[in-house]
């Protein structure tokens, strides 16, 4: 087992597949892009799946979630899926995506194994989406959108993060579509994870604000705590139900006490939280020939430096050196 410095045991593997994306969210990466990692440095296929292996059969990861960057540019990703279904046990898999291309692959990611899929999208307005991906994709990520449900993948979740003057009123609205269409809406807290440094405390919409501005328009039950279980997302039934709406809450409301995550680098690197200002080296230990026990043993060490929390509140907090897109958001 993963047990952390607390006696938190980590099920929840967060893996990035590339650090590369299609699109540039204001909110994350600069519009000329970053330093992208060099091919070499990236884990091959063979080496994730092998990573994926340890952490399954040695280590009780029950759930991996593949991310990036965008995890649909990287060529592998079904057959990277469907080595992963054939563990044993076998984990539940799910894509956090921003859509572009799932139109085309959706089904072929079903039938590999993939579970589930959360795609982002922050705006229901093309011109707004523009502004805010800087490129031209908004029916892109729609149509990848009906393609996922279509596919069978279930639950199919959307996740926003609101910015003021931008798609800072359109709370109602998206929710509104969500529900219209069975997608389960999160609203996230914008976090200091942007590569350009320019998050702001005072910049950001808070869940209180999103929440007050859900409710001109509908009615919002919370869910019990006991249902939550270690997931960010905070749940309120819309209308009386069955229809959802979620808020990850990181930055007004953390949620770090219950966490279950471990991370991988689309390098290798195990990361113990989204904040860590330390990772743990398993592609150089993967390349100088480690067997699956010594991997296994560098992995359950990392997990003992995991710190409390993010550490948002902390006065002398300070940012990691990777952006999120680099991390695995
Ligand atoms: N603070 C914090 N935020 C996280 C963490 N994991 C995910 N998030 C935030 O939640 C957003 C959505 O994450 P997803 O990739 O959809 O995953 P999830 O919400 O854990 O997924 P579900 O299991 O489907 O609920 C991310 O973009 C982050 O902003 C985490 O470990 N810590
Ligand atoms: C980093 S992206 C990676 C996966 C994929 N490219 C996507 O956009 O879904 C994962 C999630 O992180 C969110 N995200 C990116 N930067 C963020 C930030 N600064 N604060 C909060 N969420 C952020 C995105 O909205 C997206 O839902
Ligand atoms: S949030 Fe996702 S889609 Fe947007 S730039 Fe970052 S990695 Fe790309
Ligand atoms: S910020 Fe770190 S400790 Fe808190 S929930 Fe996320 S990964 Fe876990």
């Amino acid at each position: 087992m993963l047990i952390d410095t607390f006696g938190r045991v980590a099920t929840d593997l967060r893996v990035s597949l590339t650090d590369r994306c299609n699109l540039r969210c204001t909110y994350c990466m600069p519009e000329e892009g970053l330093q992208w990692l060099a091919k070499p440095d990236l884990l091959t296929d063979d080496e994730i799946v092998r990573l994926i292996g340890i952490a399954v059969t040695e280590l009780g990861v029950e759930e991996v979630r593949f991310t990036g960057g965008e995890p649909l540019l990287r060529p592998g990703l079904a057959g990277i899926v469907e080595r992963c279904a054939a563990l044993e046990p076998r984990p539940r898999m799910s894509l956090t995506t921003n859509g572009i291309g799932l139109e085309r692959t959706a089904g072929a990611l079903r039938d590999a194994g993939l579970d589930r899929v959360n795609v982002s999208l922050d705006t229901l307005r093309p011109e707004v989406f523009r502004t805010m991906t800087r490129r031209d994709r908004h029916r892109d990520v729609l149509r990848g959108l009906e393609a996922a449900r279509a596919a069978g993948l279930d639950p199919v979740k959307v996740n926003t993060v609101l910015m003021p003057g931008l798609n800072g009123d359109e709370a109602p609205d998206l929710l509104a579509w969500a529900v219209e269409h069975g997608y389960e809406l999160r609203f996230i807290e914008q976090m200091p994870l942007d590569a350009q440094h320019g998050w702001t405390r005072d910049g950001m919409i808070t869940a209180g604000e999103i929440l007050a501005s859900l409710r001109t328009r509908f009615h919002l039950t919370a869910e019990g705590e006991d249902e939550r279980g270690s997931a960010p997302a905070e749940r309120w039934l819309v209308d009386g139900g069955p229809a959802r709406v979620g808020v990850i809450a990181s930055v007004t409301r953390p949620f770090c006490r219950a966490c279950d995550r471990t991370r991988l680098t689309a390098d290798g690197q195990v990361r113990t939280c989204l904040f860590a200002r330390e990772e743990s080296d398993l592609r150089g230990a993967l390349r100088s020939g480690a067997p699956d026990e010594e991997i296994a043993r560098l992995w359950r060490t990392a997990m003992w430096g995991k710190k409390a929390g993010s550490g948002l509140d902390d006065p002398s907090f300070l940012q990691p050196q990777r952006p999120m897109s680099a991390i695995g958001g």
